[in-house]
């Protein structure tokens, strides 16, 4: 496994004016993740246990924006080989899918790499779990409830959508609030003001946050009834949404799920 690159992007010379999930980024970042982002691996966590209560025997759960599969890993761990479900992570940046496909291949035939593109069609067969984290951010805010509606299609019946995301405040003159917390995080975590000051330019119009009742908006029209924050720190907020299942929208038990799967 290469050595863990440190996240110097925005402090070279040669700093993206335009921000890309092109090899420069893939480079560095499982770093860059985990110092800009709040809680990333507390959030994982949660992530990977919602997911538990969730996943069904004899199906998927899918990572939509897999990046390096660092979830996708935390999952396939945590979910035994026993529990009969199997991961697939979905990316559409090159560098990212070879560097998930390397960090996964321990996993075998229970994790796979697909490249695919979240704003065209999308084939989620067998999703029991669909998670997506810090990616509907990047998509154009037109194209979100369409991409949501066809997951909640695809989703079998008690089924779960998991969604964080960056989020502007709901209260207009609590966003600067936020956003200076967010800043004073990064400097923390030993960005530099220049660094933070270039990121947040090259993110301009490429990461377009919603306010977190705008998210919950789009869910519920998308067709999820069962919607709720599970996290929230300023301006990071985490969705789980349900598809109603059949007659109830809790797991059924092993017992239950295997009867319901045998009369499908
Ligand atoms: C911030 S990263 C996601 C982080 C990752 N989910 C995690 O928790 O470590 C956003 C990811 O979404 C991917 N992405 C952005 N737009 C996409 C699209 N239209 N189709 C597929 N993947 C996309 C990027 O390549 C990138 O890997
Ligand atoms: O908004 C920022 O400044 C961030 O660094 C956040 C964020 C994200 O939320 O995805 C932006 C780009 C990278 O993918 C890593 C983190």
């Amino acid at each position: 496994m290469t050595p863990r690159q440190r996240d110097d992007l925005f402090a070279r010379d040669d700093a993206p004016e335009k921000f890309e999930f092109n090899e420069s980024v893939a480079r560095v970042f499982d770093n860059m993740l985990e110092r800009s982002v709040p809680f990333y691996k507390e959030c994982q966590q949660m992530v990977v246990s919602l997911t538990a209560t969730y996943a069904q025997p004899g199906t998927r759960v899918y990572d939509l924006g897999c990046s390096t599969g660092t979830l996708v890993r935390e999952m396939a761990r945590a979910l035994s080989a026993s529990s009969d479900v199997r991961f697939v992570g979905i990316d559409n940046s090159d560098a990212m899918i070879k560097k998930a496909r390397r960090k996964l291949k321990e996993f075998g035939g229970r994790c796979e790499v697909v490249a695919g593109d979240l704003n065209g069609p999308l084939e989620l067969a067998d999703a029991s779990v669909v998670v997506m984290n810090y990616t509907l951010q990047f998509l154009p805010p037109a194209k979100r409830q369409a991409l949501l509606k066809r997951i909640h299609q695809s989703l079998l019946p008690g089924g779960a959508l998991i969604l964080i995301e960056k989020v502007k405040a709901e209260a207009e003159t609590l966003d600067p609030v936020f956003v200076e917390r967010y800043y004073a995080y990064k400097r923390e975590m030993g960005y530099s003001r220049m660094e933070i000051s270039r990121k947040r330019e090259a993110l301009e119009q490429v990461l377009v946050p919603l306010r977190p009742g705008e998210n919950v908006t789009i869910l519920e029209k998308a067709g999820f009834r069962d919607v709720d924050v599970f996290f929230k720190w300023f301006n990071f907020c985490g969705f789980v949404a349900l598809r109603r299942g059949g007659s109830n929208t809790r797991p059924a038990s092993g017992k239950k799920r295997a009867k319901a799967r045998k009369s499908r």
